[in-house]
């Protein structure tokens, strides 16, 4: 990535107070090209040599403690599932809005699954709507091949009469499960544990993915968002990218930095629970979308985050009588639960 340095807008300085209690101090709308979020390169991750994993592991500790996020090159996932996967979104988002509207998300109250309209959102209030519309679906132990009990219901909604749909969504969905399961072993790797560390809360996790929507925009970065400046839920999130620019991250002085789409990596992030375990030694960054690429753009994030029924307790290695933990114990599904009804309570 190239590392060009661009004239700032006079800062705005406007704070933000987000849902996970950070307050984030925002000096320019404009976003900067430079070479923040390292590429890691992950072709070892299937491997078995635990020295070349805790190589990663040591690159991925200083990126997800510095900016909360990083590249995730070479994860040997094979490109023709996402694109079947965004095939399948495209083809979601161009139905009539009354079809879409059969999977309206306020059907279900408390969860982020279904569709989420068009403007439906406006995350930061003081601009306009955001610019975007999107479809959620939740882990599904029936397309987990490692499910503990495969006849668990899943809490998603599908439409009637979309034969492929959802079948190309969980094809992809099933690869990137798998693919998060040897990454939570990373991360524990990343906070000097072992490498089993976290495998006990992974094995019926909250692994939920969106197909996300955004036109090209004609406002500017003062007046809208693609998606508001926020942080995710659960512990990491790892984003399928179309090609197109859009994503922005929030770095620590203050101004966005751009990610671009990297050829052959996912975009990777810190999310609030992660944060809240390892207190605060990894950040979960703020991020936005604001889509002036010229064309439309389709991401697919993939939400990954503990068993609902796990308390989130502090890594051991990250507390200590001088670091005591910051945040009150609760499970991941309390936390789920707040942070998804406090989301769409912001929905209109
Ligand atoms: O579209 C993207 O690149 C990111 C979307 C995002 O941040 C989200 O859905 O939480
Ligand atoms: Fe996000």
């Amino acid at each position: 990535m190239s590392s060009t340095t661009t004239v700032l807008d006079e800062p705005v300085h406007s704070s933000i107070s987000l849902p996970s209690g950070q307050t984030v101090r925002i000096k320019s709308e404009t976003a900067l090209e430079v070479d923040e979020i390292p590429i890691i390169d992950f072709s070892a991750i299937w491997s078995d040599d635990i020295a070349a994993k805790k190589a990663i592991a040591e690159r991925v500790r200083e990126a997800s403690h510095r900016i909360g996020f990083f590249y995730c090159q070479h994860p040997g996932i094979d490109p023709k599932y996402a694109a079947a996967a965004f095939k399948q979104g495209k083809r979601f988002c161009a139905l009539p809005i009354e079809k879409k509207l059969e999977v309206d998300t306020a059907r279900v109250p408390n969860e982020y699954v279904g569709y989420h309209k068009m403007k439906g959102y406006n995350r930061n209030k003081r601009k306009q709507q955001d610019l975007s519309e999107a479809f959620n679906w939740a882990y599904d132990p029936s397309h987990d091949p490692e499910a503990v009990d495969k006849s668990e219901p899943s809490i998603s909604i599908w439409p009637s009469d979309f034969p492929g749909f959802k079948e190309e969504l969980y094809t992809y969905h099933t690869q990137l499960l798998q693919f998060a399961r040897r990454m939570t072993r990373i991360f524990a790797l990343a906070l000097h544990m072992p490498e089993d560390y976290f495998d006990d809360y992974v094995k019926h996790p909250e692994a939920g993915m969106r197909i996300i929507h955004y036109p090209q925009q004609e406002a500017s970065a003062v007046d809208q968002n693609g998606i508001g400046a926020h942080t995710d839920f659960e512990c990491f999130t790892i984003v399928t990218q179309d090609g197109n620019d859009g994503l922005q991250v929030l770095n620590k002085d203050g101004y966005w930095v751009k990610a671009k789409p990297v050829p052959d990596a996912f975009v990777v992030n810190i999310a609030d629970c992660f944060m809240r375990q390892t207190n605060d030694f990894f950040v979960s960054t703020v991020h936005r979308v604001i889509n002036k690429s010229g064309r439309e753009r389709y991401s697919l994030p993939f939400f990954f985050g503990f068993d609902r029924s796990k308390r989130l307790e502090a890594v051991p290695s990250c507390v200590s009588d001088e670091n005591p933990m910051k945040y009150p114990i609760m499970t991941s599904g309390e936390y789920y639960h707040y942070r998804a009804t406090n989301a769409k309570a912001g929905s209109s």
